[in-house]
């Protein structure tokens, strides 16, 4: 049966990138995406700004949202401080068993624990599964109608902390208008847009950053 394109971005990854080497990775699938199959990577431009982002919150604690192949837990994992690990969630099992592979390829998987299932069902369970009381920074990129809901849960789960980062993508395209309007409008946090584009398109998107007041 045909293969599908996470597995062809991973063969592109084995065949391009040099095993051990995360810039590589990222490279690579960036190279595929604007080469061969467009995909649904935060990609390079995107990327440098959640590479800023990462780099000035310096996190101890670290959640992402959707994994889908790992570029972006690539990305994060390879700035991580030495003993600093990232739990990243993926709803996707097919997704995930890509993303598990990625990651290892760059040599970052002592840094990464993926989970597989629903940000619903998991950010509850977070604090007595994995030990975490607060989360320095929270990248959030998966289902844009969980964003809002998720966010809550937060707050509700008492996972945020007076200073704690959130860094949502796709705000425009395919776009979070509730997410946006709560963020922007809640006194509990102080929000910045950062315009950039789709990655590896034209088309207008940009990542939204909020600090939780507490
Ligand atoms: O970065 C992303 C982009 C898109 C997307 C898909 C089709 C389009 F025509 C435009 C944008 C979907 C995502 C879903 C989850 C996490 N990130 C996404
Ligand atoms: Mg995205």
């Amino acid at each position: 049966t045909r293969s599908t394109r996470p597995q062809r971005m991973l063969k592109a990854v084995q065949k391009n990138a040099t095993k051990g080497n995360p810039q590589s990775v990222i490279s690579a699938i960036d190279y595929f995406c604007k080469n061969s199959e467009w995909a649904m990577n935060v990609g390079d431009e995107k990327g440098s700004i959640l590479d800023s982002v990462v780099t000035e919150v310096n996190p101890s604690t670290v959640l992402e949202l959707g994994t889908y192949c790992g570029y972006s837990t690539v990305r994060i994992a390879r700035l991580l401080s030495p003993g600093t690990k990232l739990i990243t969630l993926e709803f996707n099992p097919a997704y995930a068993a890509v993303a598990r592979q990625i990651i290892a390829y760059a040599g970052l998987q002592d840094k990464v624990t993926l989970v597989e299932g629903s940000s619903g069902e998991w950010i509850p369970q977070i604090k007595e599964r994995f030990g975490i009381t607060t989360f320095d920074f929270i990248f959030l990129d998966h289902w844009k109608d969980q964003y809002l809901p998720d966010i809550k849960l937060f707050e509700e789960c008492g996972l945020l902390r007076k200073g704690s980062v959130l860094l949502a993508d796709n705000v425009i395209c395919p776009g979070a208008p509730d997410y946006l309007e709560y963020v922007r409008n809640s006194p509990r946090y102080e929000s910045r847009y950062y315009p950039a584009h789709l990655e590896y398109t034209k088309l207008e998107d940009g990542l939204e950053k909020s600090v939780f007041l507490g």
